[in-house]
């Protein structure tokens, strides 16, 4: 049994920063351990453009414990507005390095999202032109179309044409949650990814739902039956490059998920590859572990591996019950529970 274990060290290709008083926490928890990190632009309002995509950058290295060289790499959110300009603006200067599809109402701040993909056809042509990855939040959101069925609507109604329609277009297919997803990316080209947060390896939606309702393991793309979680581990333990680590760490303060209408989120950044280290050893994949983490998404990028390492061990402790959160709480998923990896 390995007790221990040295890989190069992560990043997180799909996180939540927020913005203002809050950065401070999240921001030092992402760097805790990751070199870098893909930072979501759905801010209200959102990063819709190069300028924006800079302040905020800068909000976020202010944010920084001193002596701290997390990166962070910025997203542009894109908008029926979006023009190929703004697209090849942001990418030129160095100010975004993907930009993001929300379809319009999926997800939180979703709201100024996309609501027919022929309106950002001209951006996307800029994308596969400049070499610009499209990141996905794949979901339909057709109130008539079953929340768990909704992934694998967008695939079958979206992404497939998408993929055929901009053959040179890199696309980062986020979060993925079910079989269907997995298949979908193992059978595409090189040029389409996906990530897996540890949330969706760990869980499924027993853990949501059953003996209760649990608010802090609802997030979305919503957890899926046991035979969909049993895919997305196969998919790791598969080994493909084409799967990587992004969190979707999603804070939202605890009085905003605790009531009778709460936000979708899971805040795992704490304990990010701690979760993942449980993760692939309960799966007997330790040893996959470091491309997953730390190989695949730089490579996919065509960005440099780092080249520094961490060391895990196998050591229980106890997650905190919640953590700061700007003026406000969080609670970490996991929360006054054990974790069983600890970053040495
Ligand atoms: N994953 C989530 O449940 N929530 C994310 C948005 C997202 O990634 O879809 C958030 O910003 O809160
Ligand atoms: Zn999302
Ligand atoms: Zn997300």
């Amino acid at each position: 049994m390995t007790d221990r274990l040295t890989i190069i060290r992560p990043d997180d290709w799909h996180i939540h920063l927020r913005d203002g008083e809050v950065l401070r926490n999240t921001v030092s928890d992402a760097a805790r351990i990751f070199s870098r990190a893909i930072i979501m632009p759905n801010l209200v309002p959102p990063v819709r453009n190069g300028d924006e995509a800079q302040g905020y950058r800068e909000r976020i290295e202010a944010a920084r414990p001193a002596g701290s060289i997390f990166e962070p790499l910025m997203v542009l959110y894109l908008t029926n507005q979006t023009s190929p300009e703004i697209i090849r603006a942001a990418y030129s200067k160095g100010q975004a390095i993907a930009a993001k599809l929300y379809p319009a109402g999926a997800t939180t701040n979703s709201g100024s999202g996309v609501t027919a993909l022929e309106h950002i056809y001209p951006a996307l042509e800029a994308m596969a032109d400049v070499g610009m990855p499209l990141l996905v939040h794949g979901e339909v959101t057709h109130s008539d179309v079953d929340i768990f069925d909704r992934e694998k609507a967008f695939i079958d109604q979206q992404l497939i044409k998408l993929v055929e329609r901009f053959p040179t277009l890199k696309v980062v297919f986020e979060h993925i949650t079910t079989a269907d997803a997995a298949e979908f990316v193992k059978g595409a080209s090189d040029r389409i990814g996906a990530t897996i947060t540890a949330h969706h390896l760990l869980y499924n939606r027993n853990h949501l739902l059953a003996g209760g309702v649990r608010p802090h393991f609802y997030c979305l793309p919503i957890l899926k039956r046991q035979r969909h979680q049993q895919a997305l581990c196969d998919a790791v333990v598969s080994g493909s490059n084409k799967f990587f680590l992004g969190t979707d760490s999603a804070p939202h303060a605890q009085h905003a998920k605790e009531t009778s209408c709460g936000c979708a989120g899971c805040y795992t950044a704490y304990a990010a590859i701690e979760l993942y280290a449980e993760a692939f050893d309960s799966l007997g994949v330790l040893d996959k572990l470091e491309a997953f983490a730390s190989f695949n998404g730089p490579d996919y990028y065509g960005l440099p591996r780092n080249t520094d390492t961490i060391t895990l061990v196998r050591e229980s402790w106890t997650a905190p019950d919640q953590l700061p959160f700007g003026d406000h709480m969080v609670i970490p998923l996991r929360a006054g529970e054990t974790i069983n990896w600890r970053v040495e």
